[in-house]
């Protein structure tokens, strides 16, 4: 029942502030744009689901639009929930879309310079390998150029394929390339003094030698293959303004809702500024404090100072209620955004909402059985897995904890990070031991196939590229065009083989090199950080494999393939047991999201704890903001 206060099933309080966002479409003096800054919990995305219905409801045409497909779920599934529990999937299409959505849909019908065949568009971004196969055709032209000048090769195994996929595509939507020096580069005509502007610049980004070429590469792959795949849509439709507006104009689109405004980069950005100038408002809800894409070289882009210096004719209003959690945790969290540059906001917690905040210095307990002793304590007081969530600044850091959770017979699900047993850490570790112990008894299976042509990629073992293709073939078999791969595991004591009489070649091992020894002389850890997106992320693979190393020191090698085997199984049965599993999940993927209880852990000396200090840089102050304010009832800091 819905009472004047409230709206929403009667679910939602009708502050005077909601009511003011409300109420702003039919205000003649209202300014021509609506930015609502306000801080986690306070009810954003809530505010604009709302609006939308009241819009709905006037009759007037608005599109809300999200970052990501599970942004797009989230207010859809709080529109469904608050407003009309009878939308269906056509009318869902119509009321929210992503911006690669947004942007294929303008781009199908208004673009002038179509990338791809008619037809086959909506197969091309949802399940078609092109991209992947683009790239891959990418990484082998620049391989050439290295082989002929003497460089290491960029890495052509599938995950590091999808990472230089996600580079490229993180490139284009920050317009990196798009601006001076790299917009006026042409390579035909490019002398000595072009080629080095290019370098300095890329220098100056702190991005690879090679990145603006694979770019260059990708996008001619691309336009050979005439196709769009998510990443790309946006990046086209920011060339194309005239699309957008022709499109706005001829849907009648009236309003713009953007959600999680902080996550607009320049391309989207140009896309917002185009729908504004094709005559539609704009309201934009967001948090500063919660813009964590750090990305590696992508020039900063600052959303919230385009949307008032570019738009002009902006309105402010502001949700200062918090709704998702109390005091103490509150006072923390008001804690950490005083230490955080740029915030003005100040956080009012709910009263009468307490939300327990606990940070746990661990003394005798290792981080782990901590970690796995909180859990069990809420557990057997009625809580049920899917109520916690442990969230990690980097997800390497989740390994050990993977371990721990599955020996304690808890079950978890990950949720943006790469489990254990399919972790390159892992993978190069599993090869070794399988090349270094020759008495190891084991029925090999499909993850030691991957293991072994992952580790084949080093650079220290100098396989050529045919010497790679075959024991690519020999390990497995793609049916044409396709991704799936099936691995061939009874070929594998030959692939040993091979691999061992490579070794043999390449210089004598010391008299019993240790695991770490072997580390050493693959040179893992030097290669496995230029594949590291972040300078972060490189020290906590170090980190990690560090720690499997020891693990696989202590208990043997048996006991971690056998271990490994028994994660992958677990894995192959995602959907069993949702409401037991704890979510694991990286910092970066909890945006928008809630739960009961939270938990930001310590695995071996990596922790939180860095996070907490006076000297923490403002990406690491942003994330432990993100990662508190995602808690309902309780947060656990654990300091090892
Ligand atoms: N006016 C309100 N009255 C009661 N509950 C509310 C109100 N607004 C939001 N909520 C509840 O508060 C919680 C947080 O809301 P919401 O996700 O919209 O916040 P947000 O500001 O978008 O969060 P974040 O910054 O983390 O993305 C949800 O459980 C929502 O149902």
């Amino acid at each position: 029942m819905e009472s004047a206060s409230t709206i929403g099933q009667g679910r939602i309080q009708l502050t005077d502030e909601l009511a003011a966002i409300l109420q702003w479409p039919q205000s003649t003096k209202a300014p021509r744009h609506l930015l609502i800054e306000a801080l986690a919990g306070t009810g954003k995305t809530t505010a604009l689901t709302a609006l939308y219905d009241g819009l709905k409801r006037q009759g007037r045409q608005a599109l809300a639009l999200t970052f990501s497909r599970k942004g797009r779920r989230r207010f859809l599934g709080q529109y469904k929930t608050l407003f009309d529990a009878s939308l269906n999937e056509q009318a869902a299409h119509a009321l929210c879309n992503t911006f690669d959505e947004f942007a294929i849909r303008c781009l199908r019908v208004h673009s002038r310079v179509k990338r791809w065949e008619a037809g086959t568009l909506g197969r091309a971004i949802v399940d078609d390998d092109r991209p992947y196969l683009a790239m891959e055709q990418a990484v082998a032209l620049i391989n050439q150029h290295a082989q002929r000048h003497d460089m290491d090769p960029l890495p052509t195994d599938s995950e590091s394929i999808l990472a230089l996929l996600e580079l490229i595509t993180n490139l284009k939507t920050s317009l990196t390339f798009t601006r001076a020096p790299f917009d006026a580069y042409n390579q035909e005509w490019a002398d000595e003094f072009d080629r080095e502007s290019i370098q300095l610049a890329l220098q100056a980004l702190k991005l690879p030698p090679w990145s603006f070429s694979l770019y260059q590469e990708y996008e001619k792959q691309r336009d050979a293959a005439d196709f769009l795949c998510h990443g790309d849509a946006a990046y086209d439709l920011a060339q194309e303004p005239a699309a957008i507006r022709q499109y706005c104009q001829q849907q009648g689109i009236e309003y713009v809702l953007v959600d999680e405004f902080h996550d607009t980069k320049a391309v989207h950005f140009a896309i917002l500024a185009e729908m504004a100038k094709a005559g539609c408002r704009l309201v934009a809800v967001g948090d500063r404090n919660q813009d964590i894409f750090e990305w590696r070289g992508a020039t900063t882009f600052d959303a919230f100072e385009a949307y008032d210096q570019q738009l002009k004719q902006v309105g402010h209003l502001p949700l200062s209620i918090t709704y998702r959690f109390g005091n103490p945790l509150a006072k923390t969290v008001k804690g950490v955004l005083e230490r955080l540059r740029g915030n003005e906001l100040s956080i009012t917690p709910l009263r009468d909402s307490r939300t327990q905040f606990k940070q746990l210095s661990l003394k005798t307990q290792t981080p782990e059985d901590a970690l796995i002793s909180l859990i069990s304590k809420g557990m057997s007081a009625g809580a049920a897995g899917k109520d916690f969530a442990i969230l990690l600044p980097q997800p390497q850091m989740a390994f050990s904890l993977m371990v721990c959770l599955h020996r304690a017979k808890i079950g978890y699900r990950c949720d943006g990070i790469t489990p254990l047993h399919l972790s390159r850490e892992a993978g190069v570790l599993r090869a070794i031991v399988l090349l270094i112990d020759q008495k190891l008894q084991r029925e090999y299976n499909h993850l030691d196939c991957m293991a072994l042509l992952l580790l084949a990629l080093s650079p220290r073992l100098k396989l050529s590229a045919d010497d790679y293709r075959s024991l690519e073939a020999l390990l497995s078999e793609r049916a044409l065009g396709e991704r799936q791969i099936v691995y061939l595991p009874a070929n594998l004591p030959l692939a040993l083989e091979m691999l061992r009489a490579r070794l043999a070649e390449t210089g004598a091992p010391d008299e019993s090199p240790s695991l770490r020894g072997w580390l050493q002389r693959f040179r893992i850890r030097e290669w496995l950080g230029v594949m590291s997106p972040t300078q972060a992320a490189a020290q906590a693979m170090q980190v990690a494999l560090g720690q499997l190393a020891a693990q696989i020191e202590r208990e043997g090698s048996k006991a971690f393939l056998a271990e490994l085997d028994e994660l992958a199984k677990q894995f192959s049965k995602p959907n069993v047991g949702y409401a037991s599993k704890v979510a694991l999940t990286s910092v970066t993927h909890c945006k928008g999201n809630e739960w009961p209880y939270v938990i930001l852990p310590a695995s071996g000396h990596q922790s939180w704890a860095e996070h907490l200090l006076a000297t923490a840089s403002e990406q690491q102050k942003r994330e432990l903001y993100v990662g508190l304010t995602r808690a309902q009832e309780g947060a656990w800091l654990l300091v090892p």
